[in-house]
Parts: C-alpha cells; structure tokens; sequence
C-alpha cells in the first residue's frame, strides 16, 4: 500500500500540570509542545506512608486536579522525594535545613523516588521510580558552600543532580531523570498504556 495513504492519528493536547521548571525544561527536550497549568494540592505526606506510594498518590492529586472538566487532553504531572535512613526529604524550608539534608547525604547512597501521573479521558495512569544516588564524602565547609549556591533551596533533598550538585555525585543507579523530577521513560509507557503508542508520542505538540 501507498504508505502516504496511512494517515497518523493526531495526538491530544498535552498539560504538564507543574509548576517545576525542570519537568518543563525535560519535556520541552523531547521537542514536545504543552502547555502548562500548574497544580494546587496538599502535598503533606503523612508519617509512616512508604516514599513510593506517597510520590504516586501525590502524582494522581496534581493530575486529576488540573484534568477535572477537560476529559480532551492528557494531564502529566509528578512528584519526587529523597530518602535516606527511613527519612523523607522534601524541599528544604531554610538554609540550615539544607546542610542538614546535604549532611545526610553526604558519603552515603540515598533513593529518589518520583511518582508519574497522566490523565486521560476519565482515567488515570500512574506509577513510582526509584534511583540510587551516591554522594562523596563532604566537609561541612563543603555542605556550607554548596548549600549557600542556593540551587537546592527549591528542590527535593536541597540538591540539584543537573547543576552544581553534579559535583557531589560519584554514582547513580537508575533513571537519571527520575531524580531531576520525571522519569521520561516510565512516562513513555504510561502513555503507551493509555492507548497513546510511541508513533503518537513522536508527535505531541505537532498537530
Ligand atoms: C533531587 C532533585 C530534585 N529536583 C527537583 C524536582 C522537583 O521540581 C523538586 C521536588 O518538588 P516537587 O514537589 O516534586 O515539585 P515542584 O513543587 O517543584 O513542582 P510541582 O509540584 O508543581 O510539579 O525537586 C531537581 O530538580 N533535581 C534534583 O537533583
């Protein structure tokens, strides 16, 4: 058959309900286009709820707030988490909980876990990530000094694998974007599950 006969299925439009610069910057890289509309949600993760599931079911809030009334378009959001010693880290509040946190992690391997979420026609698809981070040994001259950079002040464990914090890294095992907020490939078969095959994704954004 004349393949210029088969005409692709469009792709829907896409929302990454985030208000992360990372996870925009990630899916703008895949050539992606989107838009954005970021969510508000109680993201408190009560004690005791393991890092996984607290980071899938957060994933699921942001989704499905920003898909509610527009069953049309397909929602991602995520969300991500550092453990350590059977701790959750978040965002630091203040500079000394980052060099508590970056004290933490230093000379020892923590996981990331990030959750994924789409929604799509009325459902939703979701999953969790893990990856093994290692930090060299630090100085807490050396915890000072890259806490004072202030790239962690917004992130997950107060570090940012993709910027100086690549300095602290002597080993990752795992999803490398997992741990920069949206684990690309996990994603990819989140989509593929919701009927939206690789041949589709190629497309997002080009209709
Ligand atoms: C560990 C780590 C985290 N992070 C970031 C990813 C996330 O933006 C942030 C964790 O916070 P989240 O609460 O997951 O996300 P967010 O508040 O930034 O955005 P939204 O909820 O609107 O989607 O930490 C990095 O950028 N690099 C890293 O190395």
């Amino acid at each position: 058959m004349d393949s210029s006969l088969i005409v692709p299925l469009p792709s829907p439009p896409l929302v990454l309900a985030s208000a992360s610069p990372r996870r925009r910057e990630l899916l703008s890289e895949l050539g992606w286009s989107f838009s954005v509309e970021p969510s508000r949600v109680d993201e408190t993760i009560p004690e005791g709820e393991p890092a996984a599931s607290a980071v899938e079911r957060l994933a699921r809030l942001k989704a499905s707030a920003v898909a509610d009334g527009r069953p049309e378009s397909c929602v991602v959001a995520a969300d991500t988490v550092v453990a350590v010693g059977g701790l959750l880290l978040g965002k630091p509040r203040d500079r000394a909980e980052g060099r508590a946190m970056i004290g933490l992690l230093a000379g020892r391997t923590h996981d990331v876990f990030s959750g994924v979420a789409l929604a799509w026609r009325g459902k939703v698809f979701s999953a969790s990530e893990r990856t093994e981070v290692t930090f060299r040994p630090l100085s807490e001259s050396e915890v000072r000094g890259y806490v004072d950079t202030g790239e962690g002040d917004d992130k997950a464990g107060s570090y940012a694998i993709q910027g100086r914090g690549a300095l602290l890294v002597t080993s990752i095992r795992g999803c490398y974007f997992n741990v920069v907020g949206l684990p690309l490939a996990r994603l990819s078969l989140l989509l593929a599950e919701a009927g939206l095959s690789l041949e589709r994704q190629w497309r997002f954004g080009s209709r």
